[in-house]
């Protein structure tokens, strides 16, 4: 399980009780759970939260025991009025929202420009049944460098992505790292703020921290059955 911060990753582990111990990496530390998954606060952003996500599965593999699922995790901000502040999202789609050109006729997706990809695709029928076990909304989940302050910019965004229920910093980077090393990715986010003006009063982290671990205390079963030689 990828976060970005350690409040999130601690948010994550307390819904795993029991004994854990550290291993530190290069640039990261991996936290292993006994009864549970490894956690991880891989940092803030798409280019850190890929590189650590990168360097665990990396080390996992050299070790013998890859990693069979990634979860990019943690708190985010809502599309006004489909996610409201303090529910639960699953991607069934990750996208990265700004990675690509602005022209005078509008954004170009960097596929547009003829290279990599701006899309990743958790699998349908985990998808389905994390949102079947946590009652969790399942759409897309953008990926931005620069968290959206405006009205003008939420409506923007919503009219490029119309299937879109939040918008986090890390998920589309974990899903790169994932994907070099052939391996799923889910990602799953508690609603802390509303996608739109500025405001740091209205944000809920607490209550989103809340809605995580209880989330990930219901996935615990989804999580062991996943095998993706079924899927
Ligand atoms: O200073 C601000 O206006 C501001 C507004 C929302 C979030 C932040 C952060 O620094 C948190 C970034 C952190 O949390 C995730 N996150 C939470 N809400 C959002 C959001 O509305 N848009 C994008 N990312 C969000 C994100 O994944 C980061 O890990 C600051």
């Amino acid at each position: 399980m990828t976060t970005a911060v350690p409040a999130e990753r601690d948010a994550v582990a307390r819904a795993f009780p029991g004994a854990s111990h550290e291993v530190a990496l290069p640039g990261v530390t991996v936290v292993e759970i006994a009864a549970g998954p490894d956690v991880l606060a891989a940092g803030v952003g798409p280019a850190l939260a890929a590189a650590s996500t990168a360097t665990a599965l990396t080390a996992a593999a050299l070790t013998g025991r890859p990693y069979d699922l990634v979860v990019s995790a943690g708190i985010a901000g809502g599309f006004v009025p489909h996610a409201p502040v303090g529910s639960l999202v699953v991607a069934d789609e990750i996208t990265a929202a700004d990675l690509g050109a602005g022209t005078a006729d509008g954004f170009l997706p960097v596929t547009a420009l003829g290279f990599g990809t701006v899309t990743h695709l958790p699998p349908a029928t985990l998808v389905r049944d994390v949102a079947a076990a946590t009652g969790a909304l399942t759409g897309a989940v953008l990926t931005v460098s620069t968290v959206t302050g405006t009205a003008a910019r939420a409506a923007h965004l919503g009219d490029l992505h119309p299937r879109a229920l939040a918008e986090a910093m890390e998920g589309f980077g974990v899903a790169e790292a994932a994907a070099a090393h052939g391996v799923p990715v889910l990602e799953i986010r508690a609603v802390s703020n509303p996608v739109g003006p500025r405001d740091r009063d209205a944000w809920r982290i607490g209550d989103a921290l809340a809605a995580l671990t209880e989330g990930f205390g219901k996935l615990a079963p989804v999580l062991e059955s996943w095998n993706r030689h079924d899927h």
